[in-house]
C-alpha cells in the first residue's frame, strides 16, 4: 500500500517506484512512515540510546533503564520498553545473553543485529516482515549483484553467520543463504538514520518508504524524528511525477557519488550525472531559487552567476582534491589536520568555488577547531557567516532544508554569545583579531541574532516537524530576544520584515542591520582560513 497522495508504479528500468497522485508544494509533508520493520541505533550506541524511540541519553539528559533479562537493550521509559518488547525485543532478547557468554560484549554490530531481527521475526511469522522479506517479498535485494562482488559477498557471509549463530537459529546451509538474502535486502532498502541534531546514526527500514528510487537531483528528502521518517517535497511536485530522494550525499563529485551508489547496483541517469554538473550548475537550475528572497542570500542573481568571474576548475581537479582530502580527513580533525585539509582546497578556492566539497566540510570543521580554543573562539562567527551565505544556499537551494536551517541556527547562537561578551566587554579581551573586533563593535549583534532566529522559525515551520528541537529552541530564544528592554523598535521592524520581506522600510532595515554585517563578517573568512586561524595575532 502506498501512502495517501501517492501510488506505487512499476517502471521497466527502475522497478517499483512511488509516484505522486496530487501536487505537493516545496517543503510540504508528503507522508510519514511510523511502523518501520527495522529501526535500530548503531552498534554500541544501543547502550546509550532508547532502543525503541531512538532518543539518546544525552538528548534526554537522564539515565536509561536496562532490560533486566538481556542487560543489553536500554529504554527511556517503561512504555518504550513494552512497545519494543512487542515489536521485536521478545524475539531477540535471548540473543544478547548468547553474545555476552560467547564474546563478553553487550551489543552487536548493526548489520548482524538487523539480520538476526528479521530472521527471528520471520520465524515468528510476523506478517509485515514476511510481506517484505519472505519468499516473493516486496523488497528488491540485488542478490546477484552482491554475489558478483567477491569482497562484499565474503563480508556478507561473515555477518550472516554471526546473525544465525547469535540468533540461536538452525545453522543450516538454507538458513545461511536466507540470512545473506536478508542482508542484501537490508543493504538495498535501509536508510542510514543519521540524526541531524546528535550526529548519531542507525538504520531504518520501512517497506513503503523503500519503494522510492534515487536521483542526485531529487524532488524530495527524508527527515527522521524518533521512530518516524518524514518524506517532504524538496521542490514542487506535480501529480504524476515520480518521487525521488538521494540515497547519498548528492553534492559530492560524480565518481564519489557513483562509488556510494555501487552498493545499489544501478547506473544513475539523472541530469547531474549525465552532464556531470557541479553544485553551482545544479543550483542555477533549481526551481526553488525565488524562495531565497527570504534568506541570508537574497541576491537571486547570484544563483545563476556564481562563482563570479572565475574560471571553473574541471571535474577531474575536484575529484583529485576530494580524494586527497578524504585521506587527510580520516587522519584527524584537530587544527593541524584542518590546516592541511584546507591546503588541499587551494585549486577550488582560487576558482572561488566555495560551495564545492571539500571546501564547506573543511570550513565547518574549522568552526569546531575555533570553538575548542578560547584564543580563536570568535573566528567561528565569520566562518559560519561564510558557510551561511557562500556555501549552504548553493548546496541546498531550498532554504527550508534542515541542514541549512541548522547553519543559520548555529549563527544565531554564536551571535547571542558574542553579543553577551561584547556587552560585558569580554569579547575584546578574547577576540584574536582587530578587524573582526571592529566589525562586531559597530554591529548590533542582537539584531543579527533576531534576524537569524526569525529565519529559522520561518523555514523550520515549513520544512520540519513542529517538535523539531531546533525549532523549539529558536522559538524560545526569539521570545527572550524580542522582550529585551530597549530594542522594541528594532524588534518591531524585524517582525514586520518576517511578515512581509518586500515592505520597503522593513527590508531596508534587515539589509542594514542583518545582511550587511553578515557579509562584512563573511568577507573575513578566507583570510582566517588562509592564515589567522593557525597563528592568531592581535
Ligand atoms: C530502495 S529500492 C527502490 C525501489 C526499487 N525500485 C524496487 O523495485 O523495489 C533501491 C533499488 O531500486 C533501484 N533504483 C533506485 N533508484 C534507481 C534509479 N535512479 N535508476 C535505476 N534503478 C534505481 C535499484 O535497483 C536500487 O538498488
Amino acid at each position: 500500500m502506498a501512502p495517501l497522495g501517492t501510488r506505487l508504479t512499476v517502471t521497466p528500468k527502475r522497478g517499483q517506484a512511488l509516484t505522486a497522485t496530487r501536487p505537493f508544494a516545496a517543503g510540504e509533508l508528503v507522508a510519514t512512515f511510523s511502523n518501520p520493520i527495522l529501526a535500530l541505533p548503531d552498534g554500541p550506541s544501543m547502550r546509550t540510546t532508547c532502543n525503541y524511540c531512538l532518543r539518546t541519553r544525552a538528548s534526554l539528559n537522564r539515565s536509561l533503564r536496562t532490560c533486566s533479562a538481556c542487560k543489553a537493550a536500554v529504554y527511556c521509559d517503561p512504555s518504550c520498553q513494552r512497545a519494543h518488547w512487542k515489536v521485536v525485543h521478545k524475539a531477540e532478547c535471548a540473543m544478547f545473553t548468547r553474545v555476552r557468554t560467547n564474546v563478553g560484549k553487550d551489543w552487536l554490530p548493526t548489520p548482524t543485529r538487523a539480520v538476526a531481527q528479521v530472521l527471528l521475526l520471520l520465524q515468528a511469522r510476523d506478517a509485515a516482515t514476511e510481506a517484505a522479506f519472505g519468499k516473493g517479498g516486496t523488497l528488491e535485494g540485488n542478490v546477484q549483484g552482491f554475489r558478483d562482488d567477491e569482497k562484499v559477498w565474503a563480508d556478507f557471509e561473515l555477518q550472516a553467520m554471526a546473525a544465525v549463530v547469535y540468533g540461536g537459529l538452525l545453522e543450516s546451509e538454507e538458513m545461511l543463504q536466507r540470512a545473506k538474502e536478508v542482508l542484501c535486502k537490508i543493504q538495498t532498502n535501509a536508510f542510514n538514520r543519521l540524526d541531524a541534531d546528535t550526529g548519531m546514526a542507525g538504520i531504518f527500514l520501512d517497506a513503503e518508504l523503500s519503494m522510492i528510487n534515487h536521483s542526485c537531483v531529487p524532488n524530495a528528502f527524508i527527515g527522521f524524528d524518533k521512530r518516524t521518517a518524514m518524506l517532504r517535497a524538496e521542490r514542487d511536485i506535480a501529480a504524476g511525477d515520480e518521487i525521488e530522494i538521494s540515497y547519498i550525499d548528492n553534492n559530492l563529485s560524480r565518481s564519489t557519488r557513483q562509488e556510494g551508489l555501487r552498493l545499489y547496483h544501478f547506473e544513475c541517469k539523472c541530469p547531474r550525472c549525465v552532464d556531470d554538473l557541479d553544485t553551482y550548475q545544479v543550483a542555477s537550475k533549481s526551481p526553488v531559487i525565488p524562495l531565497n528572497k527570504f534568506s541570508l542570500q537574497p541576491d537571486l542573481g547570484r544563483f545563476t552567476t556564481t562563482p563570479v568571474g572565475a574560471a571553473r576548475v574541471s571535474s577531474a581537479t575536484v575529484e583529485t582534491a576530494y580524494k586527497a582530502w578524504r585521506i587527510e580527513a580520516a587522519s584527524g580533525n584537530d587544527a593541524i589536520a584542518t590546516q592541511r585539509q584546507w591546503k588541499l582546497c587551494k585549486a577550488l578556492a582560487e576558482a572561488k568555488m566555495w560551495a564545492v566539497e571539500p571546501i564547506p566540510s573543511t570550513i565547518l570543521q574549522a568552526v569546531s577547531v575555533c570553538q575548542a580554543n578560547p584564543s580563536t573562539w570568535a573566528y567561528a562567527l565569520p566562518l559560519s557567516c561564510f558557510l551561511a551565505i557562500e556555501c549552504d544556499p548553493f548546496k541546498l537551494a531550498a532554504p527550508f532544508m534542515p541542514w541549512r536551517v541548522k547553519g543559520v541556527m548555529m549563527l544565531a547562537k554564536l551571535l547571542g554569545e558574542t553579543a553577551r561578551l561584547t556587552a560585558t566587554e569580554g569579547l575584546a579581551k578574547t577576540c584574536p583579531d582587530k578587524t573582526l573586533d571592529e566589525v562586531l563593535e559597530k554591529s548590533d549583534q542582537m539584531c543579527m541574532c533576531e534576524g537569524m532566529l526569525r529565519l529559522v522559525v520561518h523555514w523550520a515551520t515549513i520544512g520540519a516537524s513542529e517538535d523539531w528541537e531546533i525549532l523549539q529552541e529558536a522559538k524560545e530564544m526569539l521570545q527572550e530576544v524580542e522582550t529585551l528592554e530597549g530594542r522594541e523598535k528594532e524588534s518591531a521592524l524585524l517582525r514586520k520584515w518576517a511578515m512581509d520581506p518586500d515592505d520597503p522600510e522593513a527590508n531596508a532595515f534587515f539589509k542594514y542591520a542583518v545582511l550587511n554585517p553578515v557579509n562584512e563578517l563573511a568577507a573575513l573568512a578566507i583570510g582566517i582560513m588562509d592564515g589567522q586561524l593557525w597563528s592568531p595575532s592581535r
